[in-house]
């Protein structure tokens, strides 16, 4: 079944059911160590997720690592060019969860990322980074604490689908005639619009479905929070995007209120509950003029599709939703992504799910993570129906590589979101507690250091940090 590699002896299978892992307290899991840091980082994970596992069960329950190769030490292994071998495909499809550290992705040509390729391969849309504070982490922010966000990133389509010509080329020069001559000509509202002969072309596609299924976990989620945090925001370039960006918050929207329909509220419907719930006698159109910014310049078409919006929601919702009753429901939102950006930092404790496409995502996720502590205190997860792969929001960092410096903690904080995902709850809380008592006792390495005030000198190296947390388990 393999070429290169040999599963452990001992541990059985994880299954899926119903989307959900059914895990033996024996799993067989893969791991990928990944490039550049990742020579520190793993080895430093590894170690915290088997202490907190041995602690947590004392024998009962322990992983079974599988080690698995994928980027630069792929293609020792199996050659040029292999860094993606069947191997690991083959061991992550039958194992079904995995872990990894990061993968390099050259920029402007070369190989196209294979971090990507995992999620697509294995359909993993939901790209799951909380960004939340952990107390006594330094921070550049003054209130990083109120920051409290998970960011839901659509995660197989948008332009990491890597369809793309390079400028130059035949088919770029092709299609750009296709485009100018025919398809831009034949849309009306693209007037005399022309593209440069001279440009590289991508695609940017956004799919119902994908959107869909995304929102779908999102709101899941937001139903598992506490009330005060039921909250989604679909983050959207939907006003100079509208086909894609904007498709996505009304498809977004859509969703919420037919499959979520008893539990969700959007925003604008609760402006409408409200509006009437403060006045009973307002009329349809009072009500449309509180709603919509700029009401009376609008054309008459215009007036009665709000108007008509307004008496739709009301009648749709008054019963269930009015009299306050939204307040309880999950609040459905959009912001335009470039408000997004300064909003999680000057109102951060407004906002809980922040559902978006890929590349707003990756945008926001790294954001996000430097608010509450930096790129170190990222953790991510890649969640599809029938796998899923947990992985920092960092990259390779290369300039830190082999040096023993960098920090673990995003790596080790996916280790603690597959130890939630796998019910193995008592492990997760270990390595919390532990991480939040090494940094109370700024035991920290050379990033979290140099924000503390004062500086912590000398930083932990990247093992004494995982020795650190190890520590701290049982304060
Ligand atoms: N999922 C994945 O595997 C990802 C892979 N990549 C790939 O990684 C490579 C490098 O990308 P790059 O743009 O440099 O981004 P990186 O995220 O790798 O690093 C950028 C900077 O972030 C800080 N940082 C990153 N990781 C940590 C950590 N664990 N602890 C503390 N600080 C950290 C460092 O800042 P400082 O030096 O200031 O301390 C680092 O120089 C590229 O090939 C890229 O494609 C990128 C993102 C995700
Ligand atoms: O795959 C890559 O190289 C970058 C991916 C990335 O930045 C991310 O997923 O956050
Ligand atoms: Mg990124």
């Amino acid at each position: 079944m393999y070429e290169k590699i040999t599963p452990p002896t001992t541990g059985s299978k994880i299954t899926f059911s119903d989307g959900k892992p059914i895990v033996p307290d024996d799993p067989i899991i893969p791991f990928i160590r990944g490039d550049g840091t990742g020579v520190d980082i793993w080895p430093a994970t590894e170690k915290v997720i088997d202490a907190a596992v041995e602690s947590a069960y004392g024998g009962k329950r322990k992983i079974n690592w599988f080690k698995v190769y994928a980027g630069d030490e792929a293609c020792d292994l199996y050659g040029t060019y292999q860094y993606l071998p069947d191997d690991t495909l083959t061991a992550i499809k039958e194992y079904g969860i995995a872990i990894k550290g990061p993968l390099t992705t050259p920029i402007g040509g070369g190989i196209r990322s294979l971090n990507v390729a995992l999620r697509q391969i294995f359909d993993l849309y939901a790209c799951v980074r909380p960004c939340r504070y952990y107390q006594g982490t330094p921070s550049p922010h003054k209130n990083p604490d109120k920051l409290d966000v998970i960011v839901y990133r659509e995660n197989t389509e948008d332009i990491y689908l890597g369809i793309e010509w390079r400028e130059g080329t035949e088919l770029a020069d092709k299609l750009i005639h296709y485009l100018n001559e025919t398809l831009i000509p034949a849309t009306k509202e693209h007037g005399k619009k022309q593209i440069r002969l001279d440009s590289g072309i991508g695609i940017k596609p956004i799919s119902k479905t994908g959107s869909q299924r995304l929102v779908r976990r999102a709101i899941e989620q937001a139903l598992r929070l506490p009330k005060n945090k039921q909250k989604v925001t679909l983050v959207h370039k939907g006003n100079i995007m509208k086909y894609t960006e904007g498709a996505f918050r009304d498809w977004g929207y859509e969703l919420a209120t037919s499959e979520f329909r008893d539990v969700c509220v959007t925003e604008r419907e609760s402006w409408i509950l409200s509006n009437k719930e403060k006045n009973p006698d307002l009329t349809i159109e009072e009500n449309a003029q509180q709603v919509e910014p700029g009401y009376n310049a609008l054309t008459a078409e215009k007036k009665a599709e709000i108007c008509a919006e307004v008496q739709g929601v009301l009648d749709a919702i008054w019963e269930t939703h009015g009299q306050g009753k939204w307040k309880d429901k999950i609040m459905v939102d959009d912001r335009i992504a470039d408000s997004i950006f300064q909003q999680i930092q000057t109102r951060p404790d407004e906002y809980s799910i922040l559902a978006t496409m890929n590349l707003n995502g990756d945008y926001l996720s790294d954001a996000a993570a430097a608010i509450v502590g930096g790129l170190g205190m990222g953790p991510g997860a890649n969640i599809g129906d029938t796998c899923a792969i947990f992985e920092a929001t960092h990259g390779t960092a290369p300039k830190h590589a082999g040096l023993d410096r960098i920090n673990p903690g995003s790596v080790i904080l996916s280790g603690v979101m597959m130890l939630e995902y796998m019910g193995w709850q008592e492990a997760a809380d270990l390595i919390k507690k532990g991480i939040g008592g090494a940094i109370s006792n700024r035991e920290v390495t050379y990033d979290l250091a140099r924000l503390m005030d004062p500086p912590v000198h000398p930083p932990l190296k990247c093992s004494e940090f995982a020795q650190a947390i190890i520590n701290h388990f049982k304060d």
